[in-house]
């Protein structure tokens, strides 16, 4: 099977759109690549740079190492399925599978053989003599897939080919898919913006925002260890709690100052002290539901103390909204780019107003959520606004200023409800105002 890079592609489109950005990705020899982001994040342009169906601005594609610029889309040998499946509607489903067979010249019965495997590997020998408009939404997806694999090629690529099916059809779908192309070994490139999808499918991750490749990897890795805050907040369920919080080192204590609590680190080891080393500096902190649990209010270590604000219950465990007090930006204004938020936190803390040194704790409290006229909070200290949040992640996906926390159902609080979660601090990810990990 073939391995598949792309090599520093860019394409922008005639009208200056620039949906792919400089991507560099290395496609292993039977690997299940997904290609995960956002609507518009240039995942189809990427996989359609690859299949040979739009030509890039600049950057290379290379199949086994060589460049393929010059090579057709048709004679690149590889199969491309999208969601809208295309069966001819006057063909059987075994006529369809065995379609490109024909055309490519095979002789009848190994095609027949072919056919027959195919529909036994997708589960669809029932059917072979159907007409796809008999079929269900799945059955036809199936009939493509058989299709595109049936005269081998050397790479599957794969365009959102569940995404019009319902949930019990894409689950099994799912596990058929990847247990196929494990199977067969095939290199295949796997478009989604569904983190399940990816999670579950893919041997490798890599997270595309706006053209640009945020990071590649296991999707534990991209999961547990991610590089920036719109890859924790895009991976997830439910979704990373983020909040803008600024470093505060003084007193003998590190902490992460989140406006109205903290979040306490111990002083005396090292991942604080490289967190004093950031004092002053403005962040946001993004805790998932996995690194938080519920605790006895009086609870050492760190912790964070909330109301109930909602409770959603899910069967096997229960997802409790705290309203902490913290302070979310919402898409919508992190775009905001205030002339004050470019100048660094310790050229403005020089400045008069500039907490006594040594004095008591002059960051804390700081962050308040003010209400604008619009009515959304914001953040509002004395740094200025606070641009952390990704405009990119659509409004489903932005966090509000609740903490999200797993309960198990038998310790389900009412809503009004005072709780205390408990911080696990190696599950606590950082990030700076670019948007960057720091890892500590
Ligand atoms: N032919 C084109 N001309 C101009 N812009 C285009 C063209 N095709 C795509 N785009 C733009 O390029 C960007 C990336 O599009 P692309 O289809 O690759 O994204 P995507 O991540 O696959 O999104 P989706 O999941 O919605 O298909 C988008 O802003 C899109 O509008």
């Amino acid at each position: 099977m073939v391995a598949i890079a792309t090599d520093r592609l860019t394409k922008i489109f005639d009208d200056g759109t620039v949906a792919v950005d400089d991507v560099t990705i290395d496609v292993r020899s039977g690997e299940f690549m997904v290609l995960l982001g956002p609507t518009g994040c240039g995942k189809s342009t990427v996989l359609r740079l690859v299949a040979g169906l739009e030509r890039p601005t600049s950057g290379q594609v290379r199949f086994d190492g060589r460049p393929v610029d010059d090579i057709e889309a048709g004679d690149r040998g590889i199969a491309l399925v999208r969601q809208d499946h295309a069966l001819y509607p006057h063909l059987t489903v075994a006529q369809n599978i065995g379609f490109p067979l024909r055309s490519g010249g095979d002789p009848g019965p190994e095609a027949t053989g072919r056919i027959t495997e195919m529909a036994e590997q997708l589960g669809i020998v029932d059917v072979l003599h159907r007409l796809p408009g008999n079929l269900s939404g799945g059955q036809r997806q199936r009939v493509a897939i058989a299709r595109a694999l049936a005269r081998r090629p050397a790479a599957f690529l794969l365009d959102e080919p569940l995404s019009h099916l319902d949930a019990g059809m894409r689950a099994d779908l799912r596990a058929d898919l990847t247990a196929l192309a494990r199977r067969n070994g095939t290199t295949t490139i796997y478009v989604t913006h569904d983190q399940v999808e990816a999670m579950s499918m893919a041997d490798r991750v890599a997270v595309l925002r706006r053209g640009v490749l945020q990071q590649i990897g296991p999707p534990a890795q991209v999961y547990g260890d991610p590089a920036t805050v719109f890859v924790a907040a895009f991976l997830g369920s439910p979704r990373a709690n983020l909040f803008q919080c600024a470093v505060y080192a003084g007193d003998g204590r590190v902490v992460l100052d989140l406006g109205t609590q903290v979040i306490d680190f111990p002083p005396d080891e090292p991942r604080s002290a490289l967190l004093a080393g950031r004092h002053t500096e403005r962040a946001t902190v993004a805790l998932r539901a996995d690194a938080l649990r519920p605790a006895p209010a009086d609870a050492d270590g760190p912790v964070l103390h909330g109301v109930v604000r909602a409770v959603e219950n899910l069967g096997h465990e229960v997802l409790v909204h705290l309203e902490t007090g913290g302070v979310p930006t919402s898409p919508a204004e992190s775009r905001l780019e205030l002339p004050d938020s470019v100048r660094p936190l310790s050229g403005l803390l020089a400045e008069p107003e500039r907490p006594a040194r040594g004095g008591r704790w002059p960051g804390l409290g700081r962050l308040i959520p003010r209400q604008r006229a619009g009515g959304r909070p914001t953040a509002r200290t004395r740094y200025g606004f606070y641009p952390v949040y990704d405009p990119e992640l659509p409004d489903d996906q932005s966090t509000t200023g609740d903490l999200v926390v797993r309960v198990p159902v038998p310790a389900t609080p009412r809503i009004g409800d005072r709780m205390t979660v408990s911080v696990d601090l190696d599950l606590l990810l950082l990030f700076d105002r670019a948007g960057d990990r720091i890892r500590l």
